[in-house]
C-alpha cells in the first residue's frame, strides 16, 4: 500500500474496555467514522496475537467503507499481518529506524513524546517518523501515567517549537475532551514559531460515550474550526490575535477603539463575576458599578458553573487564595461557555504555593488576558530579571518590558498587560505602551487589582460588540469573540486617566479621598476627557 495523506484531526485510539456497558465495539466504531473521525489506531492491552489480528482485520473493514486509515499500537506483526496503514510505538518498543526497516518505506510511523529532549531525539530520526502523539497533556483515566508530569497545553507547545520546520506532524494525546479542547488547540500554538497540533488522540471521549457519532462531529467541529483560522491568519499575526485589520492600525483607532468600548459597556451593563481577594472586594464591586457594568462576587463551585452561560465575563484574582475549587470551575466553565477570562495572578512569585497553584489553575482553563506587575510578569515570564517581593514589583522592572510581554503573550496564547508607573499590553505581535496614571494609585490597596476587574468589564463589553456587529455569530475557532486586546487597552486606559483626574480635584487631599474622588470620576468619565489625555503608543 503506498504510503498516504493523513488527515490526523480527529485521532480515535480504540480500547474496548472502555465502552459503555452495552455498545457493541464495532457498532460505536463505524459510528464514530460517521461523526467524523479521520483516523484510527487499533490498541489492544489485554488480547493475545490472534484476537488482536481479528479486531485489526475487522476494525479495517469497517474503516475502509469510510476511507480512513487504520494504525496498530505497538504490534509490528499486527500491522503485517493485517496490512494496515502504518503503526504507533512507544519510547521503549521497537527502535524507529529498525521498525522502519521491517515495515518498510511507505508505512506510516507515529512515536509517543512526552517531553522536548524524546522530541530533539525524534528529529534526529525524521526520515523515519511521520507523526508524533504528544502526552499526555492532562490526567488520564484511560492509562498508567503515574510519575509522569502532565504538560498541559504550554508543554505541548514547547514540544511543537522543537519540531517546527522538520516535516513531523503532531497530535496531543491524554484527558482530552470537548470542554478542554479549545483550550488545548489555541494554548498550545508554539511560543516561538506558531507551530499547531496537526489533531488531537482520544480514546475516553469518544469510546466511553453513548453518543459516539456525536462526540466525535463535536471535537471534528472545533478542530476544523481551530484550522480554518490557522489557515487565513497565517503570515498575518498570530492564530489567537482577535483584532482584524491590523494594517494600518494607528493610536487614534485604538482611541476610537476605546470610546466604542465605554458606549458598550454603558448600554448593556453585563454581569461580570470577580472572585478576587478580601482586600479589594468591595472597591472591585465599586469600580464596576461606576462604569457600567454589574458586578457579581460569587466563588461557590456550583454557584460560578451555573452563573457562567448568564455572564460578560470573569476574573480570576488569587490575593488571598482562598478559592481554589472555585476558580476552577469559574475558569472551565468561562473556556465552556467561550467568555472571557482575565487572570490577576496576586505575587505569584512571592510563595511556591502561589507558583504550584497558578500551574494548577492553567491546567484547568486557558486565560484570555494575563494581567500582573512586573514582580508577577516576571515569575511567570520565568524571568530572573525581576525577582518578586510580595505584591509589589520589585525595582523598575524590565529593561525591555515589551519584548516581555510579547514574548509572553506568544507562550501564553494570551493577552499579556504588564502594570506600573508605564502599562505594556501585547497579543503576542503588537505592543501599546500606556503613559498615564497618577502616583496616588501606588498609595491604595489594590489600584492592580481594580485594573483587572475593568479589564474584564471591557473584555465582556467587547465581546458583545462582536456577537451585535456579526449578528450572534459566534466562530468556533476562537476561544473568545471580540477584541481583547482592545478591552485590555480600554481596562487600563479608562482606570488610569480616571486617577489623573482624580489626583487633580481640589478636595483630595491624599490617598483616603482619592480612592472615593476615583470612583467618582471613573462613573462620571467621558469620551472626550479619554482621548484628551490619552498617551497610548504603540510600539
Ligand atoms: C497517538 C498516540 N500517542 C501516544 C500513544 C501512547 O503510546 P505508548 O507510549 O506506546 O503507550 P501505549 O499506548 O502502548 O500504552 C498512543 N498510543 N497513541
Ligand atoms: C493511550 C494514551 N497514551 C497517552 C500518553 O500520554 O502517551 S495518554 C493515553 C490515554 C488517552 O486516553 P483518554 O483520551 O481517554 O484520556
Amino acid at each position: 500500500m503506498p504510503k498516504i495523506d493523513i488527515d490526523y484531526s480527529v485521532y480515535l485510539v480504540t480500547g474496548r474496555e472502555f465502552l459503555p456497558a452495552g455498545k457493541d465495539y464495532y457498532e460505536s466504531l463505524e459510528e464514530s467514522l460517521q461523526g467524523g473521525v479521520t483516523v484510527v489506531q487499533v490498541r489492544e492491552k489485554n488480547a493475545d496475537t490472534g484476537e488482536f489480528i481479528q479486531v485489526a482485520r475487522r476494525t479495517k473493514e469497517i474503516c475502509d467503507q469510510y476511507n480512513v486509515p487504520v494504525l496498530i499500537n505497538d504490534r509490528i506483526d499486527v500491522h503485517l499481518a493485517v496490512g494496515t496503514a502504518g503503526i504507533h510505538i512507544g519510547q521503549t518498543d521497537c527502535p524507529i529506524s529498525l521498525a522502519r526497516t521491517l515495515i518498510g518505506e511507505d508505512a506510516i510511523i507515529g512515536l509517543s513524546v512526552r517531553n522536548t529532549d524524546e522530541a530533539n531525539r525524534a528529529i534526529e530520526s525524521k526520515e523515519s517518523l511521520d507523526y508524533i502523539g504528544i502526552g499526555a497533556v492532562w490526567e488520564t483515566g484511560s492509562k498508567d501515567i503515574k510519575g509522569r508530569k502532565t504538560l498541559g497545553p504550554d508543554g505541548v507547545g514547547e514540544i511543537l517549537d522543537v519540531i517546527q520546520g522538520h516535516g513531523i506532524k503532531s497530535v496531543a494525546i491524554g484527558g482530552i475532551h470537548l470542554p478542554n479542547l479549545p483550550q488545548l488547540l489555541h494554548g498550545s500554538v508554539s511560543p516561538l514559531n506558531s507551530n499547531t497540533l496537526d489533531g488531537v488522540a482520544v480514546i475516553s471521549d469518544i469510546v466511553a460515550s453513548l453518543h459516539p457519532r456525536e462526540a466525535a462531529t463535536d471535537l471534528r467541529e472545533i478542530v476544523d474550526s481551530f484550522k480554518r483560522a490557522k489557515r487565513v491568519l497565517k503570515g498575518q499575526q498570530s492564530v489567537f490575535s482577535i483584532l482584524q485589520g491590523r494594517d494600518g492600525l494607528n493610536e487614534d483607532q485604538l482611541i476610537k477603539g476605546v470610546e466604542g468600548l465605554m458606549e458598550v459597556l454603558q448600554q448593556e451593563t453585563p454581569l461580570v463575576n470577580q472572585l478576587t481577594n478580601k482586600v479589594v472586594m468591595n472597591d472591585s464591586a465599586n469600580v464596576t458599578l461606576a462604569v457600567g457594568a454589574s458586578p457579581i462576587m460569587s466563588t461557590h463551585p456550583r454557584d460560578v458553573h451555573d452563573l457562567s452561560p448568564a455572564i460578560g465575563a470573569c476574573l480570576i484574582n488569587f490575593g488571598t487564595v482562598d478559592d481554589k475549587e472555585g476558580m476552577k470551575v469559574a475558569g472551565r466553565q468561562a473556556n465552556v461557555n467561550r467568555k472571557p477570562l482575565v487572570f490577576d495572578p496576586v505575587a505569584v512569585g512571592a510563595t511556591s504555593y502561589r507558583r504550584e497553584t497558578a500551574a494548577e489553575l492553567l491546567a484547568h482553563w486557558q486565560p484570555t488576558i494575563i494581567k500582573g506587575n512586573a514582580a508577577e510578569i516576571g515569575a511567570m515570564a520565568e524571568s530572573t530579571e525581576v525577582m518578586s517581593r510580595g505584591v509589589d514589583a520589585a525595582g523598575s522592572g524590565f529593561k525591555d518590558p515589551g519584548s516581555v510581554v510579547k514574548a509572553l503573550a506568544r507562550k501564553r496564547a494570551a493577552i499579556i498587560v504588564l502594570t506600573g508607573p508605564t502599562d505594556y499590553i501585547s497579543d503576542g505581535s503588537l505592543v501599546i505602551k500606556v503613559s498615564n496614571g497618577s502616583h496616588y494609585l501606588e498609595k491604595i490597596t489594590g489600584s492592580g487589582c481594580q485594573a483587572g476587574s475593568l479589564i474584564a468589564c471591557y473584555a465582556a463589553a467587547s465581546r458583545i460588540k462582536y456577537l451585535n456587529e456579526n449578528d450572534s455569530f459566534e466562530d468556533d475557532s476562537q476561544l473568545v469573540q471580540g477584541d481583547m486586546l482592545l478591552a485590555s487597552l480600554a481596562g487600563i486606559l479608562i482606570y488610569t486617566v480616571a486617577s489623573e483626574v482624580a489626583a487633580e480635584r481640589q478636595d483630595v487631599k491624599g490617598p483616603g479621598t482619592f480612592r472615593s474622588a476615583l470612583i467618582d470620576e471613573l462613573y462620571n468619565l467621558t469620551p472626550e476627557v479619554v482621548r484628551k489625555r490619552a498617551k497610548v503608543e504603540i510600539l
